[in-house]
Parts: C-alpha cells; structure tokens; sequence
C-alpha cells in the first residue's frame, strides 16, 4: 500500500506541507481544498511541485453536500462537481473524494444516493476520472461505512468506489468484521486515524482530537487485518484533524505519522506499508534501565559525586581515557560524565546538568536498533576509543540519547572493558537500600508527548497508561506513562507557562529528564541513610499528614514515621506506596525514592503536595537570591 497524508494533517502552508511530506518519505499526498484556495500559485503549479517532489497526488478532498439532494440544488451539485473536475485535471489526480451529505436539505434512500453517484460515476468517466465515497459519522443519511459501501455496490459503476476511513468507522463504534468482505478493488482510498476515546460529538472530536495510529485507543490493528483480507492495494493516507499537530514542527510532525504507518503495518499479515514494505524486527522487550548518564561540569560533577555517595551509592570505577566515573547501588548504575569532549559535553553546553543519556537493556542491543532505525529513529553514533565498545543508540527526547545494551554481546562487559575499578570499592554496597531504577520522568511540551509516546510503544514492548492531569500551583500538568514489567517511564507536558515543568524547559532549554525514581527495599531505612548522610528530602507540610491520617485511618506511629522523614504515602486496591523526594540539584533534576508494596501506579495524588513544595523551596530561593 502506498504511504500519504491529507496535507490538512499539518501546520504550516502548501508549499512547507509538500516539501515535509516529501522530506519524509511518504509516497503520496491528498491536497485538502483548503490548502489549494488558501495557496497563492495555480492549481497546475501544486501539480507540478507535487510530481517534482516525487509524490503522487492520491485524491483532491472534499466534496461535500452531493448525494440526494433535491432540485434545484442537485443540478447545481453536478455543475459544482464538474468544476472540480476541471480542477483536477489541472491538478493531476484523477480522484475526487466526496464526503456523505450533511446539509438538512438532502434527502434520505440508498437508491437515490446510489443513483447520484452512477451518474457522477458516468460523467467522472468521460474524463477519465473516479469519484470515491466517505460515509462522515455525522452524515445526515449516511454515517456508516456499511451504507456507504451499500451506496457504492447499487451505483455499480467502474468509476466510482469506497472511502474507508478508520475515524468515521470506529467513531461509530460498530463492528469492524463486514469490510473483509468489501472486494479490494472497490476500494478506492483507505484513511486512518486514531483518536483517544473520549466522550463528545463525533465532529468536535474529529476535527480536533484525531491522531496518528498508535498514539490513540482505536482497535486499528482489527482494521487492518479485516482491510488485509479485501485484497485492498491501495494509498493509505493519514488524515488527522489535530489541534497539536496543526502548532508543531511540519517535518516532525509528518516524520511521525510515516513512523505511525510503518509501526500500523507491523505485524499484519498481507500487508505490506510502502511501495518497498518493511520488515521490523519484534518489539523490542525493555528489560530494564541498564544506567543513566549525567552530563555535568567539573565543579558540579563534584558535587553530584557527593550526593550520589550520600544516596548510598559507590563509586566503582573510572573511565581509562575519559573523564568519567560510575556509581553503583543494587542494579542501578550512574554514570558521571565531565569529559571535555564528546555528546556528553555538547549536551551540558545546551543544557547545563542533565541526563544527557539513558542505557536500556533490551534482549537483542543490535535488533533493536534495527527496529529503531526501520520506524524512524535518528541513529548516534561518536568517535569510539581504542579498546571501547561501540554501544548502538538513538536520539531521544530532546536530543538526549537512549543507548541498548544487552546480557548476551560484548555490550554486557562494558563496564570492565572500559573502567579501571575503584580500589577498595565495596561491590556489595547497598547501603541506602536502593535496588533498581523504578522510573524515569521526562519533561517535554505539550506538543510534543505524541511523538515521544509513539516512539517509546514502537520500538519497544512499552504500553500506554491512561492519561493524568495532575495540578500544579501553576496549572496543569499532563502525565502519560509507558511501561513494561520492569521499566517504566513518565512523560509529563503541560500548556500553562507558569507550571514548574515549563520553568524547566525554560531553564533547560528544551525537553529532558526531570527526575529518576530509585525503588527501595525499605523507604525508612533508605531515608534515614539519605537525612544522615546529608541529603535534604523535600519538606512536606504537617496537613498532608493530617489528611491521610484521616484518608486511610494510619496507626499515629506509622504517620509518626513517616512524618519525621517526609515521606508520602498512597494505597489503593492492589498495594502501598511511599515515597520521598531529594531537593533539586543545582536548579535541574531531583531524586525520587519509592517503595512499592505490591502497587503499581505513581502516586498521582501525592504529586500536587509535591509540586507546592518544591514551588515553595523554589520560590525562598529565589527570594534570598
Ligand atoms: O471533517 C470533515 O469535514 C471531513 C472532511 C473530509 C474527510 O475525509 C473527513 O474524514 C472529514
Ligand atoms: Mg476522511
């Protein structure tokens, strides 16, 4: 099936949209009406740019209000069409969509609609043009693709076909098993879009809140396979009426939605996604976060040394060439890194402190990154030292790195190959209890959390969580997590420019990790180990304690314990939660330290306390600045 998009899917004006659908890689394009009258250049000027670009044009869409009118209005509806056809030839398609009639004047009846198109049919053929019809979920007659399709069978014309798009269809909620029995031939354009499901009118949600496959709820992959068994070899085109897309990055936005139809194909028996098809390996199954890299400065790599030695943590091992340390605590491996070469170093320049990477154990480093590279990802690769192991990676949210590393390569012996161990290292350290990385946190813009969600539940075995609005003091904050048995990541993006999340991307300079979770075997003991070794845990204030005394009726000795070291507190039907937070360092990221009794979410209502508090310390700060 050839790859496209409706130009409508983005920002910017026709020519950016051409040149980013191209620059993608897509195959095709439907030209949007909208974009054409909007456009200052001629119809066989977009033609031509089209075809330069090495697109095909795959329909011109819409034309609306055409079936079942009565007269005067359904002869003036054939002079209408015949201008778009003229429109089309200077174009150079030979497909004109129409979508189903949604003016209170048409009149209802298959045969009458059926009637409409045979004759549109008939005068389509005399120009050697098809129409091809859309059953809108808010047509005045015809909303359903099985009357659209029986619209379509009773016109019995050569020249006029169906439009199945994936939005109308699962708007609709009806069965999805009668399109494998649609004859692929009569098939003329197939459109997906995914959407979150939500509760409203089809039409806001669907001029609003459509998005690419995969990064919505629709059961997409059902339409697939019933699509694979018509036999259907035609465009499959991305229409996405998205308020966030429509004020994003045209290039990325349309990089997304030809990795969204690579990653929609993946897996379907008898479909191939573009002219060449690709073939993926599996997803790839997230084992657990191998290590985390920070980029850091002399002065604060100091500093961040002494506070990873007061989280517990030892130091196992330094760098043979570079200026780069590794800390070691249970399973979880930190990574200092104060080179003055190297991405590490460029990304501190940007950033400041930060995470500049991430290492994921996967099973299979080299497939993964095959994976990667098949949906899309931007390869990294650096200058690698003599003696070094060439770890593969991809660029990640906002530039950072995700590294694969895997038990059975040469990748598990990175850190003998590489380190001088630290003499006197105590390998069994534990001291503070922390055993794994629970979590990793981003921050992002709000606009771009589709993109990073459809990166991360692609390429790897990652599944979505439903979406959070969690409130800050200045607005909201909304969380999406994705997450595997063992790795779990947050990406939080918010709209307000108050929220201390975008006074992190402001003062960070883009996207990054906000902050890194450790899960405890015992938070006590870890919090005690931390206050003792001079490690500040984020104050909490007195009526949060008061309030879940009074929540989930806490023996006053357990609130006793908690209170004294700040720790938060959840529970739900499955299990507990208690957490605790570092202070920020040096104005960046923090630390998170968790312990899980048989509980899986985040602790979403604690966040807001959270947020106050690290709002209020920021705020002191600032004042005695
Ligand atoms: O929102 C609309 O009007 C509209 C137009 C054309 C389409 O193909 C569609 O799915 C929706
Ligand atoms: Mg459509």
């Amino acid at each position: 099936m050839l790859t496209s998009i409706a130009t409508v899917s983005l920002s910017g004006d026709l020519q950016e949209k051409l040149d980013a659908i191209a620059a993608a890689g897509f195959d095709g394009v439907e030209i949007f009406e909208n974009d054409l009258l909007s456009f200052d250049g001629s119809p066989e000027d977009v033609g031509k740019t089209i075809r330069d670009l090495g697109l095909k044009l795959v329909t011109f869409q819409p034309f609306r209000d055409f079936e079942g009118m009565p007269e005067p209005q359904r002869t003036r509806a054939f002079e209408r069409a015949e201008r778009k056809f003229d429109l089309m030839e200077e174009l150079g398609t030979d497909l004109l969509m129409v979508c189903s009639n949604v003016s209170p004047q048409s009149l209802g009846g298959l045969d009458r609609a059926a009637k409409d198109l045979a004759e549109l049919g008939d005068r389509a053929a005399k120009r050697g043009l098809r129409v091809a019809f859309e059953a809108l979920s808010w047509g005045k007659h015809i909303s359903d693709y099985r009357d659209s399709w029986e619209v379509v069978r009773r016109a019995n014309h050569p020249n006029v076909g169906l439009v199945l798009d994936t939005f109308h269809i699962m708007a609709r909620k009806v069965p999805l098993d009668a399109i494998s029995s649609i004859p692929g031939d009569k098939i003329f354009l197939v459109q997906v879009a995914d959407a979150p499901i939500l509760e409203m009118d089809a039409l806001s949600w669907s001029r609003h809140f459509r998005c690419f496959p995969g990064q919505g709820d629709f059961p997409l992959g059902e339409f697939m396979r019933n699509l694979a068994m018509t036999g259907y070899d035609g465009p499959l085109s991305l229409e996405i009426f998205n308020d966030q897309f429509r004020s994003s990055s045209t290039k990325n936005v349309a990089k997304d939605g030809l990795r969204s139809l690579i990653y929609l194909g993946d897996g379907i028996e008898g479909v191939q996604v573009g002219e060449k098809g690709t073939a993926l390996p599996p997803k790839a199954h997230a084992k657990e976060v191998g290590f985390v890299e920070f980029a850091v400065e002399e002065e604060n790599a100091e500093k961040l040394a002494t506070l990873f030695a007061a989280l517990g943590f030892e130091k196992r091992g330094s760098h043979k060439t570079k200026a780069v340390t590794w800390w070691k605590q249970g399973d979880i491996n930190l990574v200092i890194n104060c080179d003055k070469d190297g991405f590490a170093h460029s990304y501190n320049i940007v950033h400041g402190p930060s995470v500049c990477a991430v290492g994921l154990k996967v099973d299979d480093a080299k497939a993964t990154m095959d994976r990667a590279q098949s949906l899309l990802a931007a390869p990294f690769s650096q200058a690698v030292g003599e003696g070094e192991i060439e770890m593969p990676a991809i660029r990640g949210v906002g530039g950072s790195l995700v590294y694969f590393l895997d038990d059975h390569s040469e990748l598990s012996r990175i850190w003998d190959v590489e380190f001088e161990p630290e003499k006197g290292a105590d390998t069994d350290a534990g001291k503070a209890k922390l055993r794994k990385v629970d979590h990793v946190s981003y921050s992002m813009q709000y606009e771009e959390m589709l993109t990073w969600l459809l990166y991360f539940t692609s390429i790897f075995d990652l599944g979505k969580m439903p979406t959070l609005d969690i409130p800050d003091p200045g607005g909201l904050v909304q969380s999406q997590v994705v997450q595997s048995d063992a790795v779990r990541l947050i990406l939080n993006g918010s709209q307000s420019p108050h929220t201390q999340h975008s006074q992190f991307l402001n003062e960070f300079f883009g996207s990054g990790v906000q902050h890194l979770a450790f899960a405890s075997e015992d938070i006590f003991a870890s919090v005690d180990y931390c206050m003792a070794h001079g490690v500040e845990i984020l104050p909490i204030p007195e009526n949060y304690y008061d309030d879940i005394e009074a929540r989930f009726g806490l023996e006053p000795e357990l609130l006793d314990r908690l209170r004294a070291r700040n720790i938060l507190y959840d529970r739900d039907d499955e299990g507990e939660y208690y957490q605790a937070y570092t202070r920020t360092f040096a104005n960046r990221f923090f630390f998170e330290l968790v312990e899980r009794r048989a509980y899986r979410g985040f602790g979403a209502a604690n966040a807001p306390i959270r947020l106050a508090s690290q709002t209020r310390m920021n705020r002191r700060n600032d004042a005695a600045k």
